[in-house]
């Protein structure tokens, strides 16, 4: 289980995060939404220590990690799907895979499970990263956060720029990883319906601060859609 505690962050005198406390529990699907520019991204960036935090909390499986170095935390089982993906262009589908392993306590093979995911890796196993569709480099940046076997798995917007048919695909994985029960998932995303479908519990920003939450099947009648709406 993830805890977040009263987390405040700055970049330089920017108070951006405020206050902001949310869980995020093994086996179900946390969902973050708020308009551009809450600070959506800085928040996820916070708990995977990408950005340093100013004050608050990090919980995760009862330890607390804010202090921890973005590797530590890797190692602590919490994998990061980036926004924009963030994939290595001019390295190969598979040597992409290879470096999601690079720090892995489950060794350096690349997971079979991983192509039972996404089918379309193995098939372009020695094309270029770069030379992928956006979705299907998505894909490569979900199954690259899944290589070393994560416990939590942090997305970032998944569904930018990616067409339909990819993004259901990407919905399916995730509800799927979410039912096996032994990852927490936190997903951070604009696009409302997607992020209704799957939300077993939502969370709101706006400026910098949590202004609703709840289950997800009260999304609808809390008039979620409302407040996040551009
Ligand atoms: N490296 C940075 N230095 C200074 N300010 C930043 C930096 N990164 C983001 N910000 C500012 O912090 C605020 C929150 O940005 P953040 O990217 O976290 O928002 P977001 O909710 O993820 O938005 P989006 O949906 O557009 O990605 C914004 O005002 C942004 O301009």
């Amino acid at each position: 289980m993830l805890k977040v505690n009263n987390l405040h962050q700055y970049y330089g005198g920017s108070h951006i995060l405020r206050n902001v406390s949310l869980k995020a529990e093994i086996g179900k699907i946390t969902v973050l939404l708020g308009r551009n520019g809450v600070g959506k991204t800085t928040l996820l960036k916070s708990l995977m220590g990408l950005v340093p935090i100013r004050s608050g909390s990090i919980e995760w499986q009862g330890r607390d990690i804010a202090r921890s170095t973005p590797y530590e935390r890797a190692r602590a089982g919490i994998g990061y799907v980036p926004q924009g993906r963030e994939i290595f262009a001019r390295l190969t589908v598979e040597e992409n895979l290879r470096m999601g392993l690079a720090y892995s306590p489950a060794g350096t093979k690349i997971p079979a499970e991983l192509y039972e995911l996404f089918p379309v890796l193995q098939q372009m196993l020695h094309r270029r990263g770069g030379d992928l569709s956006g979705g299907q480099q998505q894909q490569l940046a979900i199954a690259r956060a899944l290589a070393p076997g994560p416990r939590m798995l942090i997305l970032d917007e998944p569904t930018e720029g990616i067409q339909p048919s990819i993004i259901k695909d990407i919905g399916r994985v995730i509800r799927m990883l979410a039912n096996r029960g032994d990852m927490a998932i936190v997903l951070c995303e604009q696009y409302y319906d997607f992020a209704e479908e799957l939300a077993d519990h939502y969370v709101v920003m706006e400026r910098g601060e949590v202004i609703a939450s709840g289950p997800g099947s009260e999304m609808q009648e809390k008039g979620i859609q409302r407040l996040v709406a551009i």
